[in-house]
């Protein structure tokens, strides 16, 4: 579902790679943790696989393609079969819950009825039943968490990439939120997930890639976030 074929990320200006030589391969279906150090390259291969910036050498395949050469009026088609949820949520604040879920859809052209069946299914698979009416600012941060996930979740993208999904939220609230990215994995979404939760990765025993100042230092199936035998 996405591959990465000796990708080396330089940024102007700097001097060491951000990515430097990383092949990785991930299936449909999976759920991978991405982990490391801050500054070791989480984010840029997160945003290599959206083409939010693109490889100094190398390819990123995402279902088939390699998208570096896809025209970029095709770009947008790409990212709406990729759903993203981030640390901070990134909820419209003037929008109700119902409404930042909906939005997703009327930007794509969805039709009113259909909206009007699927937001509030969503909503109910991620718990937030009898919440459509709020605002951002009346829920609590796994609440808004739970929005932002049925936003990137309503058109059932082929993937998901969680940027530190759990970075706000305390423990318990954590695990509720892993576990709703469990249900939405077991679906059939490839789930990429870049964290610095060592619980998180603990408790869930899914695939591990580590980075290193760029480069894979493990990719191990069932892993912990440090690494054990
Ligand atoms: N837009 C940019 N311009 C220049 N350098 C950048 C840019 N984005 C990232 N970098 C550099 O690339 C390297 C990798 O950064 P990246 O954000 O991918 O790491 P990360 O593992 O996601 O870190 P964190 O856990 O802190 O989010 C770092 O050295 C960073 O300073």
């Amino acid at each position: 579902m996405i591959r990465f074929e000796k990708v080396t990320k330089t940024y102007p200006g700097t001097g060491s790679p951000a990515l430097d030589q990383v092949s990785v391969d991930i299936e449909k279906g999976e759920f991978v943790f991405l982990v490391g150090q801050s500054g070791s390259g989480k984010s840029t291969a997160l945003r290599l696989m959206l083409r939010e910036t693109r490889p100094t050498s190398g390819r990123v395949y995402v279902a088939g393609k390699e998208i570096n050469r896809l025209a970029s009026w095709k770009v947008p088609r790409l990212r709406r079969q990729i759903g993203t949820v981030f640390q901070d949520f990134r909820l419209l604040p003037n929008k109700s819950v119902a409404e930042n879920v909906a939005f997703a859809l009327q930007v794509i052209g969805r039709s009113r009825t259909d909206i009007r069946q699927v937001v509030p299914a969503t909503l109910d698979l991620v718990g937030l039943e009898g919440k459509a009416d709020r605002m951002p600012d009346e829920l609590s941060g796994g609440e808004q968490q739970r929005v932002a996930i049925a936003r990137a979740f309503v058109n059932r993208p082929m993937i998901l990439i969680a940027d530190e999904p759990t970075g706000n939220l305390d423990p318990a609230t954590s695990v509720g939120i892993m576990k709703l990215l469990d249900r939405i994995n077991r679906t059939g979404t490839t789930v990429v997930m870049a964290t610095h939760d060592h619980g998180i990765v603990d408790q869930m025993r899914k695939r591990v890639i580590e980075l290193e100042d760029g480069r894979v230092v493990r990719d191990q199936a069932r892993g912990a976030y440090g690494f054990q035998h």
